[in-house]
Protein backbone atom coordinates (compact mmCIF):
# COMPACT_ATOMS: atom_id res chain seq x y z
CA UNK A 1 0.00 0.00 0.00
CA UNK A 2 1.11 3.22 -0.97
CA UNK A 3 0.71 6.32 1.23
CA UNK A 4 1.32 9.68 1.45
CA UNK A 5 1.17 11.90 4.57
CA UNK A 6 0.91 15.56 4.31
CA UNK A 7 1.95 17.47 7.24
CA UNK A 8 0.54 20.44 7.14
CA UNK A 9 2.27 23.40 8.96
CA UNK A 10 0.15 26.76 9.45
CA UNK A 11 0.37 29.90 11.71
CA UNK A 12 -2.50 32.29 12.63
CA UNK A 13 -2.17 34.69 9.75
CA UNK A 14 -3.32 32.56 6.88
CA UNK A 15 -6.79 32.80 6.34
CA UNK A 16 -8.95 29.16 6.30
CA UNK A 17 -10.00 29.26 2.69
CA UNK A 18 -6.63 29.79 1.48
CA UNK A 19 -5.40 26.77 3.87
CA UNK A 20 -8.36 24.91 2.33
CA UNK A 21 -6.93 25.78 -1.09
CA UNK A 22 -3.93 25.39 -0.60
CA UNK A 23 -4.20 21.86 1.30
CA UNK A 24 -6.31 20.67 -1.79
CA UNK A 25 -3.53 21.35 -4.43
CA UNK A 26 -1.20 19.75 -2.09
CA UNK A 27 -3.34 16.74 -1.93
CA UNK A 28 -3.64 17.34 -6.27
CA UNK A 29 0.02 17.63 -6.46
CA UNK A 30 1.82 14.89 -4.23
CA UNK A 31 -1.90 12.03 -3.94
CA UNK A 32 -1.51 10.49 -7.92
CA UNK A 33 0.36 6.63 -7.39
CA UNK A 34 -0.61 6.60 -3.86
CA UNK A 35 -3.61 4.17 -2.39
CA UNK A 36 -4.02 6.82 0.22
CA UNK A 37 -3.05 10.25 1.51
CA UNK A 38 -3.62 11.41 5.14
CA UNK A 39 -3.81 14.90 6.23
CA UNK A 40 -3.65 16.10 10.02
CA UNK A 41 -6.70 16.79 12.49
CA UNK A 42 -8.13 20.02 12.20
CA UNK A 43 -6.15 21.39 9.66
CA UNK A 44 -8.40 23.91 8.64
CA UNK A 45 -10.01 25.55 11.38
CA UNK A 46 -6.82 25.26 13.11
CA UNK A 47 -6.31 22.55 15.80
CA UNK A 48 -5.83 24.94 19.06
CA UNK A 49 -7.76 27.65 17.49
CA UNK A 50 -10.48 27.20 19.94
CA UNK A 51 -11.97 30.62 19.75
CA UNK A 52 -12.67 30.33 16.21
CA UNK A 53 -14.38 26.94 16.06
CA UNK A 54 -17.49 28.03 16.30
CA UNK A 55 -17.63 30.33 13.39
CA UNK A 56 -15.54 27.87 11.83
CA UNK A 57 -17.90 25.13 11.99
CA UNK A 58 -19.58 23.38 9.04
CA UNK A 59 -21.25 20.31 8.59
CA UNK A 60 -19.94 17.14 6.85
CA UNK A 61 -21.09 18.04 3.07
CA UNK A 62 -20.46 21.74 3.61
CA UNK A 63 -17.57 23.66 1.75
CA UNK A 64 -14.27 21.83 3.70
CA UNK A 65 -16.02 18.47 2.99
CA UNK A 66 -16.83 19.44 -0.62
CA UNK A 67 -13.04 20.71 -1.58
CA UNK A 68 -11.79 17.25 -0.14
CA UNK A 69 -14.00 15.20 -2.07
CA UNK A 70 -12.91 16.98 -5.53
CA UNK A 71 -9.15 16.60 -4.40
CA UNK A 72 -9.51 12.88 -4.11
CA UNK A 73 -11.46 12.21 -7.14
CA UNK A 74 -8.95 14.29 -8.58
CA UNK A 75 -6.03 13.18 -7.49
CA UNK A 76 -7.15 8.96 -8.33
CA UNK A 77 -6.57 8.70 -4.13
CA UNK A 78 -8.29 7.43 -1.07
CA UNK A 79 -8.26 10.65 1.05
CA UNK A 80 -7.95 10.54 5.10
CA UNK A 81 -8.48 14.36 4.55
CA UNK A 82 -8.19 14.85 8.95
CA UNK A 83 -11.09 16.16 10.66
CA UNK A 84 -13.06 18.89 11.13
CA UNK A 85 -15.19 21.10 13.61
CA UNK A 86 -18.51 19.33 12.58
CA UNK A 87 -21.78 21.47 12.82
CA UNK A 88 -24.28 18.42 13.45
CA UNK A 89 -27.59 18.32 12.13
CA UNK A 90 -30.50 19.27 14.81
CA UNK A 91 -31.79 16.11 14.94
CA UNK A 92 -28.26 14.79 16.15
CA UNK A 93 -27.89 17.61 19.17
CA UNK A 94 -29.51 15.99 22.37
CA UNK A 95 -30.17 19.19 25.08
CA UNK A 96 -27.14 20.29 26.73
CA UNK A 97 -24.69 19.28 23.78
CA UNK A 98 -22.96 21.67 21.91
CA UNK A 99 -24.18 20.53 18.35
CA UNK A 100 -20.20 20.17 17.25
CA UNK A 101 -17.66 17.29 16.81
CA UNK A 102 -14.29 17.01 16.25
CA UNK A 103 -15.38 14.70 12.98
CA UNK A 104 -12.57 12.87 10.66
CA UNK A 105 -13.78 12.50 7.14
CA UNK A 106 -12.49 10.12 4.79
CA UNK A 107 -13.13 9.68 1.09
CA UNK A 108 -12.56 7.22 -1.67
CA UNK A 109 -10.81 7.80 -4.82
CA UNK A 110 -14.65 8.51 -6.70
CA UNK A 111 -15.21 11.46 -4.13
CA UNK A 112 -18.12 9.63 -1.91
CA UNK A 113 -17.99 9.64 1.30
CA UNK A 114 -16.56 6.35 2.42
CA UNK A 115 -16.64 7.26 6.58
CA UNK A 116 -17.05 9.94 9.66
CA UNK A 117 -15.29 9.29 13.08
CA UNK A 118 -16.56 11.68 15.74
CA UNK A 119 -13.07 11.55 18.05
CA UNK A 120 -14.53 9.79 21.34
CA UNK A 121 -11.31 10.98 23.88
CA UNK A 122 -11.83 15.20 23.99
CA UNK A 123 -8.38 16.88 24.92
CA UNK A 124 -8.75 19.62 27.24
CA UNK A 125 -9.05 18.66 30.76
CA UNK A 126 -12.38 20.96 31.32
CA UNK A 127 -11.85 23.44 28.87
CA UNK A 128 -11.25 23.26 24.98
CA UNK A 129 -12.79 20.08 23.51
CA UNK A 130 -14.45 18.85 26.16
CA UNK A 131 -15.91 22.55 27.22
CA UNK A 132 -16.79 23.29 22.93
CA UNK A 133 -17.33 19.65 21.64
CA UNK A 134 -19.33 16.65 21.99
CA UNK A 135 -17.55 13.25 22.45
CA UNK A 136 -18.35 10.50 19.58
CA UNK A 137 -19.81 7.34 20.80
CA UNK A 138 -19.13 5.08 18.10
CA UNK A 139 -15.56 2.86 17.04
CA UNK A 140 -15.21 3.04 13.34
CA UNK A 141 -13.50 0.42 11.70
CA UNK A 142 -14.04 0.67 7.86
CA UNK A 143 -12.44 -1.21 4.49
CA UNK A 144 -10.91 1.25 2.61
CA UNK A 145 -10.59 0.80 -1.07
CA UNK A 146 -6.39 0.67 -2.52
CA UNK A 147 -6.45 2.99 -5.53
CA UNK A 148 -3.71 1.36 -7.14
CA UNK A 149 -5.14 -2.31 -6.60
CA UNK A 150 -8.79 -2.17 -7.76
CA UNK A 151 -10.95 -4.68 -6.08
CA UNK A 152 -8.48 -5.13 -3.05
CA UNK A 153 -9.27 -2.60 0.38
CA UNK A 154 -7.61 -2.74 3.68
CA UNK A 155 -9.55 -2.82 6.90
CA UNK A 156 -8.72 0.86 9.32
CA UNK A 157 -9.56 2.11 12.12
CA UNK A 158 -9.83 5.76 12.91
CA UNK A 159 -8.71 7.32 15.93
CA UNK A 160 -7.89 11.18 16.56
CA UNK A 161 -5.03 12.73 18.46
CA UNK A 162 -5.89 12.34 22.07
CA UNK A 163 -7.37 8.87 21.50
CA UNK A 164 -4.02 7.68 21.08
CA UNK A 165 -3.38 7.08 24.60
CA UNK A 166 -6.59 5.19 25.35
CA UNK A 167 -5.53 1.37 24.38
CA UNK A 168 -8.59 0.00 25.06
CA UNK A 169 -9.84 1.85 21.72
CA UNK A 170 -7.31 0.19 19.11
CA UNK A 171 -8.33 -3.33 21.23
CA UNK A 172 -12.13 -2.85 20.14
CA UNK A 173 -10.80 -1.89 16.84
CA UNK A 174 -8.59 -5.20 16.26
CA UNK A 175 -11.23 -7.18 17.21
CA UNK A 176 -13.22 -5.61 14.58
CA UNK A 177 -10.90 -6.49 12.15
CA UNK A 178 -8.45 -3.90 12.20
CA UNK A 179 -4.72 -3.87 10.70
CA UNK A 180 -4.23 -0.75 10.36
CA UNK A 181 -5.29 2.05 12.63
CA UNK A 182 -5.23 5.75 10.87
CA UNK A 183 -4.58 8.57 13.39
CA UNK A 184 -4.54 12.49 12.09
CA UNK A 185 -3.44 14.78 14.75
CA UNK A 186 -2.45 18.46 16.53
CA UNK A 187 -0.04 16.99 19.16
CA UNK A 188 1.70 19.72 20.46
CA UNK A 189 6.07 19.89 20.70
CA UNK A 190 6.34 19.71 24.27
CA UNK A 191 4.84 16.06 24.56
CA UNK A 192 6.10 14.70 20.97
CA UNK A 193 7.66 11.94 22.40
CA UNK A 194 4.48 10.68 23.78
CA UNK A 195 3.43 10.91 20.36
CA UNK A 196 5.94 8.65 19.03
CA UNK A 197 6.31 6.09 21.73
CA UNK A 198 2.49 5.88 22.03
CA UNK A 199 2.33 5.16 18.48
CA UNK A 200 4.88 2.32 18.91
CA UNK A 201 3.17 1.00 21.90
CA UNK A 202 -0.28 0.94 20.09
CA UNK A 203 0.93 -0.49 17.13
CA UNK A 204 3.49 -3.23 18.74
CA UNK A 205 0.57 -4.73 21.44
CA UNK A 206 -2.17 -4.95 18.20
CA UNK A 207 0.32 -6.10 15.98
CA UNK A 208 -1.38 -3.27 13.33
CA UNK A 209 0.66 -0.78 10.92
CA UNK A 210 0.28 2.76 12.49
CA UNK A 211 0.22 5.93 10.04
CA UNK A 212 -0.10 9.02 12.09
CA UNK A 213 -0.12 12.54 10.43
CA UNK A 214 0.47 15.27 12.61
CA UNK A 215 0.39 18.79 12.29
CA UNK A 216 3.36 21.28 11.99
CA UNK A 217 4.35 25.77 12.82
CA UNK A 218 2.66 27.47 15.50
CA UNK A 219 -0.63 28.96 15.72
CA UNK A 220 -2.98 29.93 19.21
CA UNK A 221 0.09 30.10 21.23
CA UNK A 222 0.79 26.20 20.46
CA UNK A 223 3.85 24.75 18.92
CA UNK A 224 2.98 21.52 16.74
CA UNK A 225 5.49 18.83 17.04
CA UNK A 226 5.58 16.82 13.56
CA UNK A 227 6.70 13.69 13.57
CA UNK A 228 4.52 12.27 11.39
CA UNK A 229 5.06 8.30 11.76
CA UNK A 230 4.58 5.10 9.94
CA UNK A 231 5.36 2.19 12.67
CA UNK A 232 5.04 -0.81 11.00
CA UNK A 233 3.16 -4.06 12.97
CA UNK A 234 6.79 -5.55 14.23
CA UNK A 235 7.47 -1.89 15.77
CA UNK A 236 9.48 -1.34 13.42
CA UNK A 237 9.35 3.26 12.43
CA UNK A 238 8.80 3.05 8.26
CA UNK A 239 8.78 6.81 8.30
CA UNK A 240 9.24 9.69 10.58
CA UNK A 241 8.62 13.34 9.32
CA UNK A 242 10.88 16.36 10.97
CA UNK A 243 9.33 19.46 12.67
CA UNK A 244 8.58 21.56 9.51
CA UNK A 245 5.93 21.12 6.16
CA UNK A 246 6.56 17.90 4.58
CA UNK A 247 5.30 14.90 2.71
CA UNK A 248 6.47 11.88 3.94
CA UNK A 249 5.72 8.67 1.45
CA UNK A 250 6.46 4.99 2.40
CA UNK A 251 4.97 1.82 1.00
CA UNK A 252 3.51 -0.22 3.62
CA UNK A 253 3.91 -4.17 3.17
CA UNK A 254 0.59 -5.54 4.42
CA UNK A 255 1.39 -9.12 3.65
CA UNK A 256 4.00 -8.72 6.51
CA UNK A 257 1.39 -8.04 9.24
CA UNK A 258 -0.57 -11.02 8.54
CA UNK A 259 3.03 -12.66 8.72
CA UNK A 260 3.94 -11.33 11.72
CA UNK A 261 0.96 -12.29 13.56
CA UNK A 262 1.47 -15.84 12.56
CA UNK A 263 5.26 -15.83 13.72
CA UNK A 264 4.69 -14.49 16.84
CA UNK A 265 1.32 -15.07 18.10
CA UNK A 266 1.05 -12.67 21.49
CA UNK A 267 -2.71 -11.96 20.13
CA UNK A 268 -3.60 -15.36 20.70
CA UNK A 269 -2.39 -15.25 24.59
CA UNK A 270 -4.86 -12.50 25.79
CA UNK A 271 -7.07 -13.68 28.30
CA UNK A 272 -10.63 -11.81 28.28
O1 LIG B 1 -2.44 14.13 24.40
C1 LIG B 1 -1.75 15.08 24.07
O2 LIG B 1 -0.67 15.33 24.63
C2 LIG B 1 -2.16 15.97 22.95
C3 LIG B 1 -3.58 15.73 22.51
C4 LIG B 1 -4.10 16.82 21.64
O3 LIG B 1 -3.46 17.81 21.42
C5 LIG B 1 -5.40 16.69 21.00
O4 LIG B 1 -6.07 15.66 21.14
O5 LIG B 1 -5.80 17.63 20.29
Amino acid sequence: MRVALIQVAYGDDEPMDARIERVAGLVREHGPGHDLVVLPELWAPGGFAYREWADRAQPIDGPIGQVMSAAARDAGVTLHAGSIVEQRESSSVADGDHGLSNTSLVYGPDGELIAAYRKIHRFGFGAGEPRLMDAGEEVVVVDLPLATSPGETVRVGLSTCYDLRFPELYRRQLDDGASVFLVPAAWPAPRVRHWTLLAHARAVENQCVVIACNTAGTHAGTEMGGHSQVVSAKGDALAMAGTGEEVVRVEIDLDETAQWREQFPVLADRRL
